[in-house]
């Protein structure tokens, strides 16, 4: 393979299906001569995600719940028994219990509440410390976050409050792992229909709201998505660390609804 990432050995965690954000960044990686790598959250997700592995040329596939600290022992160890070395991980995994991103953040349970940090904040600290020791000639760490960390988004609620956290954690990553030459960066992408999105409480009037409002006067897809991750996975950002990058179409940029955008409602 050619290409800026030949060589190069990465793990992709959380490709669901042909939809997902993992999916947009894997594809460019693989595109720029990345050898792949892939964990899935069980057995159910399997026969979606093997064919899309091959797809990418690639046969290392490991079930692995991020919330199992075993099963993510277990994923480092089978990269082992294949590779010598890894150059990146891309962290494209959140989840909440759906009953709570609608609503209002005030209601929000202790027990989701430790459920979203865990599977969408600790789980990417966990990945790191295991990441590292395969990390030998530096690498780079990428996880995926949302506006909603910095402002209040309808129906977001707690999994704002867990974005927040996670791009506090890539700015701590970054510092504890700078020394090593391991990066750590985030993008927060702009709102796109995935199988996770569709569990947030009206989040067609999100993308509406964002396409008529934000400066590039559209959404953002997947591949816009990939093609950040690209870059941030690659020796192009060798200078990159710690960083939240907006792959939005600038909507974070934008202070009020635009002039010429038309009012719209949920109803
Ligand atoms: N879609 C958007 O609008 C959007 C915008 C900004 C950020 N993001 C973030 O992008 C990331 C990827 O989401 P997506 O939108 O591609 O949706 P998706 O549903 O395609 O991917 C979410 C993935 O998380 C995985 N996951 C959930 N719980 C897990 C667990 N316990 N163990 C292992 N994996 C688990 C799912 O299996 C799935 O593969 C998430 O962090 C999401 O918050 C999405």
């Amino acid at each position: 393979m050619t290409g800026i990432m030949a060589g190069k050995r990465g793990l992709i965690m959380g490709l669901a299906n042909d939809r997902s954000l993992a999916w947009g960044i894997a594809k460019q990686l693989r595109d720029q001569g990345a050898e792949l790598a892939f964990s899935y959250q069980g057995e159910a997700l399997e026969k979606r995600v093997r064919p899309l592995a091959e797809q990418l040329g690639s046969d290392i596939l490991v079930d692995c719940d991020v919330s199992n600290m075993e099963a993510l022992d277990r994923t480092f160890e089978a990269l082992k028994q294949r590779w010598d070395r890894l150059d990146f991980v891309v962290h494209a995994i959140g989840f909440s219990d759906k009953n709570e991103l609608r609503g209002g953040y005030v209601d929000t349970s202790l027990e989701n509440f430790l459920m979203t940090m865990n599977i969408s904040v600790y789980s990417f600290v966990a990945v790191a410390q295991r990441a590292r020791a395969m990390m030998t000639d530096g690498g780079s760490l990428l996880t995926l976050t949302y506006y909603g960390a910095e402002k209040v988004i309808p129906h977001y609620n707690v999994m704002g409050v867990a974005k927040a956290a996670l791009e506090t954690s890539v700015k701590y990553l970054a510092a504890d792992l700078g020394r090593e030459n391991i990066r750590v960066n985030a993008i927060s992408a702009g709102p796109i229909k995935t199988l996770a999105a569709s569990g947030i409480g009206d989040f067609r009037y999100i993308m509406k709201w964002n396409e008529y409002n934000a400066p590039l006067r559209r959404n953002v897809t997947i591949e816009d998505v990939g093609g950040a991750g690209l870059y941030l996975c690659s020796d192009l950002a060798s200078g990159v660390t710690g960083e939240i990058h907006h792959v939005d179409a600038g909507y974070n940029v934008v202070g009020m609804k635009a002039e010429d955008a038309p009012d719209i409602a949920t109803v």
